[in-house]
């Protein structure tokens, strides 16, 4: 038998791991160690080695991407298809269980998965039947209520009677929602792990054929398990199932979704005749990612501690971008991806990470105009986004009241008791009459052919949409956008969602206002709006790149978790930004925010780019952030920053603006031009010039070791030398 190709690629303490003969089996050990390698070299291990079918082995990943790639793996390693073989990620699994069993999950055959958005139009169903107010207790705290207690695995009927009000509101809604659901056979993705658990629980016998039938167990990002799932497991492996779990306490995320890092713990203490194997050496990354990954994560106090070093050569250093502004950044980065490619590089292999959303707006422009084809993976395209798509269909409103798909759009959103059945009757009216919907709902109101209460609630809805035009007619674009966000309740509605996600539709409807802003109309003499809309219908359309084809990756640093690049560019290393400002407070969430700028940076191979604005339009406003943390953690020796401003033509929207020159004396600044100056950071330099004023002033340093920079003056604090 040939072993050699599965243990040949292997140091030694991952072949340890991959022909332990422990029963349990535990790999703690950093990013780029050979954790996921370990774990498919394992499976490997076990068919050929132990003789184990394919068919009694069960491996969890954490995406359907992973999961089809360690199948891919294993297939190559084997010379043969490990067909039977189950790989997926806890819901997947969950959910192939409940299928085949569903009689004893207690389900209908074809029981309906519900996403996200399905079960908040469940959860609305459900207040409007118990009379629940909204601006009480928002849906969306309603909707996290129910998921988290699924995740701690908990029933309505599981929860103590409750006297706070807010208790008691959120059991009743979670018990009618949980009635629903039985009622339609619905079933959201909580509701499936919970359910493969009670399938195990209620079915003795059903749970002992899988144990009987899976002589191993695998997980790969255990450190990202919940409790449910952890439960799960432990359910299936009684105490004959041996498992093996691979993570890393580094590199937990998603704390804020329930995960619990202590299961790593928990887990030598739960089965003790556990081997745990720690890997240390990094085969992914250059010496200089790997350190500055390694000074980064060392200041967080909570760790397991772990060594990580590399054999390989330091590699070129870590490239730091300080642009004017987020333009600037999107530009830049666009360039260096331009660079990569005209290396003989595939642009597949460079990815942009960022830590929030809205930011890919920005950097999306700026690919689409450098003709450069991009996938957002794990992710919709800006203009794509739900709330997006709604906020621009009341502008559609405003520009054609005759625009269908928009009245629909948003009738009803945020919510004013506009019902489907009201809604299906306009849409009668307007087939019967051959009109559109807008003027079927004046002439139903006007001819009073609904229902009193449906009637006076879409007659609020028409005066809204002429009431938001007559307030805007007269005002520039960004105006327009903001105002009508905010008084269509939209930022309302979302602000009142409870957790990340309502945040960043937030940040993204304040990021449309941003590119509001920023827009340039092609004709002056005609109104932006129109213009505008067109633009935003177009890259909504399939200019992304199509699958299959060599396209740069962009995701959130939470997406990019398990992969790796050989070029990595993190932008937006900046306070506020990241960490994120929710986090800034909170050490705990601050540990976390850490853990993913560990996670981003050791997704690098060869190259990593960090780039952070000066100034940034954020939050609907300019702000001026300071570089990030994470990026003042790594050693200043790993870093090189690239100076190209003098190179650089200015960033559009400043060549635009009408240059106030304060060259004479610098104004009130203190400063004159040819002055000598300090800087904590660049040292001693010379003024050379002005640009703009107030809190936009900014001035122009050549600096004796740095060259010349542009500094805002507000933040710069430069300090004249005689
Ligand atoms: N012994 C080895 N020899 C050569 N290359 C290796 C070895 N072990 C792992 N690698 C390579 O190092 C890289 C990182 O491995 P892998 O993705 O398994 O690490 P990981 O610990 O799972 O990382 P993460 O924590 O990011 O999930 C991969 O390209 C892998 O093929
Ligand atoms: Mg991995």
């Amino acid at each position: 038998m040939d072993v050699t190709a599965i243990l040949d690629p292997l140091n030694s303490a991952q072949r340890d791991a991959v022909s332990s003969q422990a029963k349990h089996l535990l790999v703690l050990a950093g990013a780029g160690s050979g954790k996921t390698r370990v774990l498919v070299h394992r499976i490997a291990w076990l068919i050929q080695v132990e003789q184990i079918s394919p068919y009694s082995l069960l491996a969890v990943t954490f995406t359907n991407k992973a999961a089809r790639e360690m199948r891919a793996r294993i297939e190559d390693l084997l010379g043969y298809s490990g067909q039977g073989m189950w790989v997926g990620t806890f819901h997947g699994i969950a959910h192939r269980l409940l299928k085949m069993h569903w009689q004893q999950a207690g389900l209908p055959e074809n029981f309906q998965i519900l996403d996200s958005d399905d079960q908040l139009r469940l959860v609305k169903r459900v207040y409007q039947t118990l009379g629940i107010d909204d601006s009480r207790w928002p849906y969306r705290q309603a909707q996290g209520f129910i998921n988290a207690q699924k995740d701690e695995g908990l029933r309505a009927r599981h929860l103590q009677p409750a006297q706070d009000p807010y208790q008691r509101t959120m059991q009743q809604i979670y018990t009618a929602y949980e009635e629903a659901c039985e009622r339609g056979g619905m079933v959201d993705f909580g509701e499936l792990l919970l359910r493969a658990h009670e399938l195990w629980l209620q079915q003795p016998e059903l749970l002992q054929h899988y144990q009987q039938r899976f002589r191993h167990v695998l997980v790969d990002e255990f450190q990202d398990t919940n409790a449910i799932q952890y439960a799960w497991l432990r359910m299936l492996a009684g105490n004959q199932v041996p498992l093996m779990a691979v993570g890393d306490d580094d590199q937990s995320i998603y704390g804020w979704r329930g995960a619990k890092v202590e299961n790593i713990l928990n887990f030598s203490r739960d089965y003790p005749d556990t081997q745990t194997v720690r890997l240390e050496q990094n085969y992914r990354s250059s010496k200089n990612i790997l350190d500055a990954a390694n000074a980064v994560i060392s200041r967080n106090v909570d760790r397991l501690g772990k060594n990580l070093w590399t054999d390989d050569p330091d590699g070129e250093p870590i490239a730091l971008y300080a642009a004017f502004n987020e333009h600037d950044e999107a530009r830049f980065i666009a360039d260096r991806l331009q660079d990569w490619t005209s290396q003989g590089n595939l642009r597949e292999e460079a990815a942009i990470l960022y830590r929030s959303n809205a930011q890919s707006r920005v950097l999306e422009e700026a690919l689409l105009r450098a003709g450069i084809p991009y996938r957002i993976y794990g992710g919709q395209k800006f203009y794509e986004r739900q709330e997006i798509r709604n906020a621009l269909a009341y502008l559609r409103l405003l520009v054609n009241r005759n625009d269908d798909a928009a009245f629909e759009r948003v009738v009803n959103t945020p919510t004013r008791g506009i019902g489907d059945k009201t809604v299906q009757g306009l849409r009668e009216l307007a087939r019967d009459e051959g009109m559109s919907l807008w003027r079927a709902a004046q002439k139903a109101v006007d001819e009073s052919l609904l229902p009193g209460r449906a009637s006076n609630a879409v007659a609020g809805f028409l005066a809204l949409i002429d009431e938001l035009e007559e307030g805007v007619v007269e005002l520039p674009l960004a105006e327009i956008a903001d105002h009508v966000i905010a008084r269509s309740g939209l930022i309302d509605f979302h602000r009142r969602e409870k957790g990340d996600r309502g945040e960043s539709r937030v940040e993204n409807l304040q990021e449309l206002i941003t590119a509001c802003r920023g827009f340039e109309p092609e004709d002056k003499a005609l109104s932006a709006l129109p213009q505008f809309l067109d633009q935003a219908a177009l890259d909504a359309g399939d200019r992304q790149a199509d699958a299959g084809a060599d396209a740069v990756q962009l995701m959130t640093l939470h997406s990019a978790k398990g992969l790796e690049f050989p070029l990595v560019i993190l932008a937006g290393m900046e306070e506020n930004l990241f960490p994120h400002r929710m986090s800034v407070e909170e050490p705990g969430r601050l540990e976390e925010e850490r853990r993913l700028a560990y996670v981003g940076i050791t997704r690098a191979m060869q190259k990593l780019y960090l780039t952070f604005a000066e100034s940034r339009q954020q939050y609907g406003s300019e702000s001026y952030n300071a570089v990030s943390r994470f990026v003042r953690d790594i050693p200043a020796g790993l870093i090189e920053e690239v100076r190209l401003r003098t190179h650089v033509q200015r960033p559009t929207s400043y060549a635009q603006k009408p240059t106030v020159s304060l060259s004479d004396s610098g104004a009130d600044t203190g400063l004159s031009l040819g002055q000598r100056v300090t800087h904590h950071v660049f040292g001693e330099g010379v003024v050379l010039n002005f640009e703009g004023n107030g809190a936009h002033a900014r001035v122009q340093v050549n600096f004796d070791n740095e060259g010349s920079k542009w500094l805002v003056l507000s933040y710069a604090k430069l300090t004249p030398l005689c």
